[in-house]
């Protein structure tokens, strides 16, 4: 059995790769290396056996690039190629929509046009109405941002094909805020520049690469009055896709990936200053704009449905990321 991963070479895409290696004969690749590079191959080819993996350089906006990989045998698709940066989709809105959504509808072409009939697409929790309970599959969808918005375009178009094809077997799975690295320290979170996420701020100024960390905002209505959001380990998103797979069925269902659990700006910061034993440097500054106080998952369709949890707890997740940070030497 053979499983197509778009975006493979990125951060979440390496690591399910990583998993799927347990359960498929060839895991085929594809990345344009627009925000990954062939070094994460390299590390790939080390965690993986070397014939399961076969990589192919190129853009899913490319109908005849895509034609050319379809002309291998592939079984399923793991959807993961997009551009991902909220406030990039807002000041290049189109981008997004070439990529995320143009770039969905050729795969979707592609896999019509070879009767390849299992998908599982990485959606985000950014397409919800903004509310500070757990967030559960009904809730009203409201992105306020581009990128959520292609999001939803696509689940959409998703689920309107499937109605169109009896045969067609989906799971859209809407992930929270993917953290933390392989255990191994060979592949986690490497962005180019200076990171926009919190962790690998902090790494970068646990590496001394970054000053100080900027707490953005400690008035918002929390317990310690920063954010609260829900990290999910990124190996147990990666498990999240290999539950999904095993539990295709005709037609589309929808799953959030998240911990049900939230954790604050502060709480974040202590725990990755008990994996690395010493204080990080850090002040309180203004709000991000578009920031809210608070975003949780409900889990428990993906528990009960999938048989699927979330098991790395938040000293985990420091304690990979600080592994891959030394490791892999990141630098800005
Ligand atoms: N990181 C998160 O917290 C998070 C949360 C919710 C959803 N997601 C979704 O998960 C998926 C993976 O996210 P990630 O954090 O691994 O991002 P990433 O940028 O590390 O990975 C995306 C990969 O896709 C590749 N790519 C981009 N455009 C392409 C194109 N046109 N053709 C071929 N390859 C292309 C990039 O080079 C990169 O390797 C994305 O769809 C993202 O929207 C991520
Ligand atoms: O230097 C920093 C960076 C972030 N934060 C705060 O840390 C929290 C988390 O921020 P960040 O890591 O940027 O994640 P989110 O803004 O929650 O968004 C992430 O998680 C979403 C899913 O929940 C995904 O859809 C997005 O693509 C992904 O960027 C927020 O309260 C930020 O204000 C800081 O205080 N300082």
């Amino acid at each position: 059995m053979s499983v197509l991963v778009t975006g493979g070479l990125g951060y979440i895409g390496a690591h399910i790769v990583v998993e799927l290696s347990a359960h498929f004969e060839k895991i085929h690749i594809i990345d344009d290396l627009s925000n990954a590079n062939l070094s994460v191959l390299e590390n790939l080819r080390k965690l993986v056996p070397e014939e399961k993996l076969i990589f192919h350089q190129g853009d899913i906006r490319n109908p005849e690039f895509l034609e050319n990989v379809f002309g291998e045998s592939i079984d399923s698709v793991v959807h993961l190629a997009a551009k991902k940066a909220v406030g990039e989709s807002m000041s290049n809105p189109l981008l997004y929509y070439d990529v995320n959504v143009a770039g969905t509808l050729n795969l979707i072409k592609a896999m019509r046009n070879h009767r390849v009939k299992k998908l599982i697409f990485s959606s985000t929790a950014c397409v919800y109405k903004e509310k500070t309970l757990p967030h559960t599959e009904d809730d009203t969808l409201e992105p306020e941002n581009v990128y959520g918005q292609t999001k939803l375009i696509s689940e959409t178009m998703i689920g309107d094909y499937a109605k169109s094809d009896s045969e067609f077997q989906a799971i859209i799975l809407r992930y929270f805020n993917a953290v933390g690295a392989h255990p191994s320290g060979l592949i986690g979170e490497d962005p180019r520049g200076i990171p926009n996420n919190l962790l690998p701020y902090i790494q970068r100024v646990a590496l001394g690469s970054l000053p100080q960390l900027n707490i953005f905002g400690d008035d918002y209505n929390t317990p310690d009055g920063t954010a609260i959001r829900d990290y999910i380990h990124v190996v147990d998103l990666a498990h999240g896709h290999i539950s999904a797979l095993l539990n295709l069925t005709p037609g589309v269902k929808i799953y959030n990936l998240g911990t049900g659990k939230g954790s604050s700006v502060k709480e974040v910061v202590e725990a990755y200053e008990k994996a690395i034993n010493r204080e990080i440097n850090k002040r309180v500054a203004e709000r991000r704009p578009g920031d809210v106080d608070v975003l949780l998952a409900d889990p428990s369709k993906a528990n009960r449905e999938l048989n699927w949890r979330s098991e790395k707890t938040l000293s985990d997740i420091c304690e990979d990321d600080w592994r891959f940070a030394r490791n892999s030497k990141i630098v800005i």
